[in-house]
């Protein structure tokens, strides 16, 4: 009888302990302030997180989400204008983590560094999957670049060979590139001579010379038919794949079998974009010889021809397929979010002149008339500071790439099931009004010492096993290609009157709207 009565009382304490996660859980989703959903998400997900072991999956607290329609679920929400700012604004109704319905998918929006950092960093191994899909595999040679391609064995290898590879370029030769490239720009904009233009394509054509001549050794000039000709296609790829037409025959298998004139063309562009990817590797090879010279592409080669070796170590492999799907990543990686950022950085610097002065001013006095290393950057901590306020205000990979579920797993204290869709919305946990104050303000200042910007919670590029390969190429492009402009130029608005667009557009890269800009040189 005792037995018994103890093995109710448990069961009903069981319940009611249960029924207090429910509601917790359930009021801190219908809490709109940022403030009070942090504090709530944190006093409930904490015991969350150590009682769930105590109940079958089933039980454990469903993720907030807005309603989803029958068939469709959220794909509305999907297609919004701008998608990084609306995801941010169904943060502060549903808080910083909840669901988005996808056709079958289910897809876990992130919208915090502490719930980004716990996927992407702390559970890595748990989360560093990427979703398969039918378009992606036709875009990614089946998933054989590294951007695209699921965490497994060989993807690791492949990262790895290519990691290692970047690393040496870097410290050989990234430095004298990227100053070679700074000073050609600087004749370009002499040459414009006080003109108002739109700077877009020569950022472009910059950032884009970086990682030509580190993997080829080859740079372009702006006017030249073969880059237009790489970088019309590369760009094409990215905003047809980004778009509804396309992304809906993921999600609805049946829509394949109908006529899709914006999936042919995509097909064309990708058909396109191989023929000039193995002629670029073609006139390399004849050119050079794989074993020749310094650059990222002679390095792989290296590792390709060890493939054929058959006493080289499998994690030394390198297929011809991986090779040139690696070479199209670092090509669409490298250029379009560096040459955004620098886009955002003078549209920033337009609507704040005193910002631009302040740095200006700190670059004469520190540097005495002498253009930059990358080692001045600790004695340059206002540029610092405007070059990390720009990353936080303007992610140019505003939703990161999606990652997924390898395995079961728990973010914030909430089940994840295995291949569950994660979006690190890492423009949402640059806004997070419980991180940063003001936080659609540009203050660079927030990020002097004191001046209570969080480092930390500043994640541009990802974290974890899929942090951003080429994190320390863009880091040194950002601070010289920035210090010598602003070392050698002021730029000021076309009419006082017409300040650049701060919305942007956001596809896969959050870019500024078209603007132009006078360029006048500053009197040394
Ligand atoms: C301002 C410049 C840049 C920013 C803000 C940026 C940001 C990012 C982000 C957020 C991701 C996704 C991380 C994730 O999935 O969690 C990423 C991935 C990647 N980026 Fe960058 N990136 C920049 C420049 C570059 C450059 C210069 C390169 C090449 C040299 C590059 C190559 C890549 C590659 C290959 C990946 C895929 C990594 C993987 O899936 O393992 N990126 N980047």
């Amino acid at each position: 009888m005792y037995v018994w009565m103890l093995g109710v009382g448990a069961a009903l304490l069981l319940f009611i302990l249960w029924r207090l996660m429910v509601h917790f859980s359930g009021q801190s989703c219908r809490n709109s302030h940022a403030e009070k959903t942090r504090s709530s998400e944190a006093a409930v997900s904490k015991p969350l997180h150590s009682l769930s072991f105590l109940f079958p999956r089933s039980l454990s607290p469903a993720l907030p989400g807005p309603p989803a329609l029958p068939l469709l679920g959220n794909m509305l929400d999907l297609t919004r204008d701008h998608l990084p700012l609306h995801l941010t604004a169904l943060a502060r109704r549903y808080g910083n983590i909840y669901r988005l319905y996808c056709g079958s998918t289910t897809m876990v929006i992130l919208n915090s560094s502490e719930f980004i950092r716990e996927a992407l960093v702390k559970k890595w191994s748990d989360f560093a999957g990427r979703p398969s899909s039918y378009t992606g595999d036709k875009v990614s040679g089946g998933g054989q670049n590294i951007s695209l391609g699921d965490y497994s064995e060989v993807w690791k290898a492949q990262r790895r060979v290519v990691h290692n590879a970047l690393q040496r370029c870097t410290a050989e030769s990234l430095h004298s590139v990227i100053e070679t490239q700074a000073l050609h720009l600087k004749q370009v904009l002499l040459d414009y001579r006080e003109k108002a233009v739109d700077l877009s394509e020569d950022f472009t054509v910059a950032a884009s010379n970086v990682i030509t001549t580190l993997a080829f050794a080859k740079s372009y000039d702006k006017s030249s038919a073969e880059l237009q000709k790489l970088h019309g296609c590369l760009n094409k790829i990215v905003s047809l794949w980004g778009s509804l037409w396309i992304s809906v025959l993921d999600s609805f298998p049946l829509l394949r079998r109908l006529p899709n004139p914006h999936f042919s063309l995509l097909m064309k562009e990708v058909a396109r974009r191989d023929e000039i990817i193995v002629g670029l590797l073609d006139e390399f090879k004849q050119r050079s010889g794989a074993k020749d010279g310094g650059t990222l592409t002679a390095s792989l080669l290296q590792h390709s021809l060890e493939s054929a070796d058959k006493t080289a170590k499998p994690k030394t492999l390198l297929t011809d397929t991986q090779l040139h799907m690696t070479t199209i990543d670092l090509l669409i990686g490298g250029t379009e979010t560096t040459a955004a950022w620098l886009c955002w950085t003078v549209a920033f610097l337009l609507h704040r002149p005193e910002v631009q002065t302040g740095v200006y001013e700190e670059l004469c006095s520190v540097l005495k008339g002498q253009y930059p290393q990358y080692s001045d950057r600790h004695r340059l901590p206002y540029l610092c500071a405007v070059i990390n306020e720009v990353l936080r205000l303007r992610p140019v990979a505003p939703l990161a790439v999606p990652h997924t579920a390898k395995r079961d797993s728990s973010i914030a204290g909430y089940f994840i099931p295995k291949n569950t869709v994660i979006i690190p919305n890492l423009f949402g946990a640059h806004h997070d009004p419980a991180v940063w104050s003001e936080p659609f303000t540009f203050r660079p200042e927030r990020f002097l010492e004191g001046g209570g910007g969080s480092l930390r919670a500043l994640m541009p590029f990802g974290g974890g096993a899929r942090l951003c390969l080429g994190e320390s190429v863009a880091k040194m492009e950002l601070f010289l290609f920035t210090a010598y402009l602003l070392r050698d130029f002021q730029f000021l608005p076309e009419q006082p009157e017409e300040l650049p667009d701060l919305r942007g557009v956001a596809t896969v890269v959050l870019k500024a709207k078209p603007y132009r800009v006078i360029v006048r040189p500053r009197a040394h």
